[in-house]
């Protein structure tokens, strides 16, 4: 078997006294969507920032894809091959969706993000590349039709789109989502699930996501992570997950 593509090594961090993690550790295997599931303030988010260098763990340590490090800055993760997506959008308000997805191949490229923007400066050979790569991911997540259309006036659930087209526009192995689906409701939520499932079996990008629907987790997720109070609670398929009655106790018995 291949090694994983991700792996936690006791992974802890504290703000001011307080461990939003601890001493936490599991694989994610290449090719699997897990899913972080736990209670409001389990340390969810937290995770994702210590993985794409956001925050830099108090101790422990992460492997990806062969590179260790107990610390990374968010623009060598992205280099490595780490996208992610944050809990509330990040999208540039006044600019195209084109533009928007065009942002985030802003740090994988020479020219800088205006002249690819305004389609100015240096490297045209490149501006041309990134354009297609664009336009291909926007195809993807079926939003080729809006591409020139102000990302603010699309509604909520395209939005999500866009900021997930974002992400992958730079052919991440290992894509974080955070939240993906909140605030949708259920007919956007299959949707977006959907989608999620495609970039996993198309693009064959291994993906960590973070939803509070645990209905939508159990058919989504190969592998799921169960935290609670920055502890691991819960790991494993789906099935044995839903089963584990510290899981139960935790987070999946209780009104969320
Ligand atoms: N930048 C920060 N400064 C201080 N405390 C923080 C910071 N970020 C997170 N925390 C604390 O760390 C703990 C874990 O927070 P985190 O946001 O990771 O949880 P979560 O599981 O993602 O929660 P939610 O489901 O509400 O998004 C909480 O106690 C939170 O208040």
């Amino acid at each position: 078997m291949s090694a994983p593509l991700l792996q936690l090594h006791d992974v802890s961090l504290s703000f001011r006294g307080i461990n939003a993690l601890s001493r936490l550790s599991f694989d994610v295997a290449e090719g699997e969507i897990c899913a972080l599931i736990g209670p409001n303030g389990a340390g969810k988010s937290s995770l994702l920032n210590v993985i794409n260098g956001v925050y830099r763990a108090n101790e422990g340590d992460v492997v990806f894809d062969g590179t260790r490090f107990e610390a990374i800055h968010p623009y060598k993760a992205a280099h490595l091959g780490i996208g992610r997506t944050f809990q509330h959008n990040a999208l540039f308000d006044r600019l195209t969706v084109f533009e928007n997805v065009l942002a985030g191949l802003a740090q994988h490229g020479r020219a800088t993000f205006v002249e690819n923007i305004f389609r100015v400066g240096r490297d045209a050979t490149e501006r041309r590349s990134f354009n297609a790569r664009a336009l291909e991911i926007l195809a993807f997540v079926g939003l080729d039709s809006h591409a020139d259309t102000i990302v603010s006036t699309l509604p909520y659930g395209l939005q999500k789109r866009v900021d997930l087209a974002r992400a992958l526009v730079a052919k991440p192995k290992l894509l974080l989502l955070d939240e993906p689906m909140a605030g949708m409701n259920q007919e956007e939520k299959q949707e977006m699930s959907r989608l999620i499932s495609e970039v996993n079996t198309k693009l064959r990008t291994t993906i960590v996501l973070i939803e509070h629907d645990v209905g939508i987790v159990m058919g989504l997720a190969h592998h799921v992570v169960v935290l609670d109070y920055g502890r691991k609670v819960g790991d494993g398929p789906p099935d044995e997950v839903r089963a584990n009655p510290d899981v139960i106790a935790a987070y999946l018995g209780t009104v969320h």
